[in-house]
């Protein structure tokens, strides 16, 4: 073993076989603006964490950071080897000229996933894609393009799913069969789960702990169970 390797061995440290991704003295500057400093966060098996606090606070910065889409300016990011994450952003992009149903296809190829044509016009049925199928994504409308997102966040059966405002431009209907399939493939999997979100429901129906972020710090966290407890319920806090 030559000096480098010895030294990358020595700083290497070892997770703990339960952790997924564990930050460590998180910075982040965009310029001379600190929007995170000194977060320190565990996502373990089972956890299901809801990213909450007013705008602007580092949600989505955070987020991003997990999902390693996002490099902070300094601190420690680990993550289990082979993780397999599911990520859903806003602004994500798809190659021009590539169809929806050639999208979904690929997912499943490059995951080695089998599912019949029948289950798969079922899932697009639900997530109300089916009738544009064979169109560019990014010919789609921002709610359309939302719907594919999540789908593709969801379809290869992530160990950790990353969502950053799930909602956003899904009519009621859509989003409660879309709800409905993250407690399925996520909740019920007992596959860990990271939702930012402005929404208290969403929190109470997905997750079983939070974090507050205020001003890029984590000012408050801890369990669901025990915000309801002292609030009574999820949506008297904040
Ligand atoms: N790419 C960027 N370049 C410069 N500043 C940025 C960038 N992205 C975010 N910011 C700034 O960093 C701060 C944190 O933004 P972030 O989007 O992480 O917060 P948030 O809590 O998710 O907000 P919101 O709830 O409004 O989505 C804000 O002041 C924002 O303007």
């Amino acid at each position: 073993m030559n000096k480098i390797e010895k030294k990358n061995q020595e700083v290497k440290s070892v997770l703990d076989p339960k952790t997924l991704i564990k930050l460590t003295d998180i910075k982040k500057q965009y310029g001379k603006k600190v929007v995170l400093h000194d977060i320190n966060l565990e996502i373990n098996e089972g956890d299901r964490i809801g990213v909450i606090g007013p705008n602007g606070g580092g949600k989505s910065t955070l987020s991003e950071i997990i999902a390693g889409i996002r490099q902070p300016t300094s601190g420690k990011v680990e993550k289990r080897d082979n993780l397999v994450l599911g990520i859903q952003f806003q602004e994500s992009k798809y190659p021009l000229g590539i169809t929806v149903i050639d999208m979904i296809k690929y997912y499943l190829e490059t995951f080695s996933i089998q599912m019949k044509e029948s289950e798969l016009i079922e899932l697009m049925r639900i997530y109300q894609i089916l009738g544009f199928k064979n169109k560019f994504i990014s010919s789609l409308s921002g709610g359309q393009q939302q719907r594919i997102n999540i789908l593709l966040g969801l379809i290869h059966n992530p160990d950790l799913v990353i969502f950053d405002e799930v909602s956003t431009g899904l009519d009621i209907e859509v989003r409660s069969q879309i709800l409905d399939f993250i407690k399925e493939r996520v909740v019920k999997t007992n596959k860990s789960l990271v939702l930012v979100t402005h929404m208290m429901s969403e929190i109470e129906e997905l997750c079983n702990k939070f974090i507050y972020i205020h001003r890029g710090e984590i000012r408050e966290a801890g369990t669901v169970d025990e915000i309801v407890k002292k609030y009574g319920s999820v949506h008297n806090y904040t």
